[in-house]
């Protein structure tokens, strides 16, 4: 199943309400003024993508609408999909697919860090990549127990110390073991914690920093977020990008959840681009993030309903 039809289901009543407040706003007549405006902006705050991406959406409409002289609310929104579609972030391609990258994995408990490590390992693995795994989330030994699962799943290397051990030591003797190995790929999963404690921020802060000095390879962190918990990841992701200074995200969960609109509201506020979403809890349920896909499901097609 591709991309869409896993994130159609969960955002099919935020995608009705937006379709239905758009046919009555269609209905009002086809005049484009103040109003359309607002309650275009309105009714797409509703979708749980936050009021500055969409306020950016509709700033960006307005704009093309005045220079292609268009004064049709129909032609408007035959454009809004493409713009929501633009209102991500983009990049972040080489952290994945480049030459070779150290990717640490970062967030709070239970967001997916360990499951979304493992069907990395998987795809990269199958697409050729030499791909290593360090488990520094020593934390929990039923986490290190976890990600070797994952890493026997995908016939990859892992590397780990006993629980309670230094995580920014695994990470050290990863990279050893990646160097010795020829392995290009290095991801690594770190303990869940919450954005709020200062002591777990600073250890990961220092987990990041031995990295960096330690690594040849471009080092790269990515927040996994969980969009169930809807504008709860947006605070998250505010905190841990002030910490760190992150590169990507991953958003986990989407399969079936009808708070998906949050992943445009953290991508845009924060310019972070999304290398991979999660959309099961296999070891498959993984894709490529695609902006058009998503907003499509997120609000229908009006250019597609336009032409039929
Ligand atoms: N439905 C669904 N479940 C997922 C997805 N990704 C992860 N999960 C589930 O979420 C739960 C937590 O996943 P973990 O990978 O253990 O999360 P974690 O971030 O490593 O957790 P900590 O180590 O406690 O920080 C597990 O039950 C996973 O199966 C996803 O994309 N969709």
């Amino acid at each position: 199943m591709g991309f869409f039809d896993r994130i159609s289901e969960g955002l099919s009543r935020t995608r009705e309400r937006f379709v239905e407040s758009m046919n009555l706003l269609l209905d009002l007549g086809p005049v484009v003024d103040e109003d359309f405006w607002e309650e275009l902006e309105a009714t797409l705050i509703m979708a749980d993508i936050g009021a500055p991406a969409a306020a950016a959406i509709v700033e960006n409409l307005r704009e093309q609408a005045t220079r292609k002289g268009l004064e049709n609310s129909a032609q408007v929104l035959e454009m809004l999909n493409g713009q929501i579609a633009d209102t991500f972030a983009e990049g972040g391609r080489d952290i994945l697919d480049g030459e070779g990258a150290v990717v640490l994995f970062v967030g709070i408990n239970g967001t997916g860090k360990t499951t979304t490590v493992g069907k990395i390992a998987k795809e990269k693995t199958d697409q050729g990549r030499s791909v290593i795994l360090g488990s520094a989330d020593t934390f929990r030994a039923a986490a290190i127990e976890q990600l070797e699962v994952w890493a026997q799943r995908a016939e990859v290397e892992m590397v780990t110390r006993e629980r309670g051990a230094d995580p920014a030591s695994v990470c050290f003797e990863t990279l050893e073991r990646a160097e010795a190995t020829g392995a290009d790929l290095v991801l690594i999963d770190t303990a869940g914690r919450l954005h709020t404690s200062d002591d777990l921020m600073r250890e990961l802060k220092k987990v990041v920093s031995v990295v960096r000095k330690r690594s040849k390879l471009p080092v790269y962190l990515v927040l996994v977020i969980d969009a169930t918990t809807g504008q709860n990841g947006l605070q998250q992701a505010r905190e841990f990008n002030k910490a760190l200074d992150l590169d990507a995200l991953i958003v986990t969960k989407l399969d079936g959840t009808a708070k998906g609109g949050i992943a445009l509201a953290v991508s845009h506020e924060l310019n972070l681009p999304i290398v991979k979403i999660g959309v099961g809890e296999g070891i498959d349920d993984l894709r490529d993030f695609d902006s058009s896909d998503f907003a499509r499901a997120l609000v229908g097609d009006f250019a597609q309903e336009a032409q039929e």
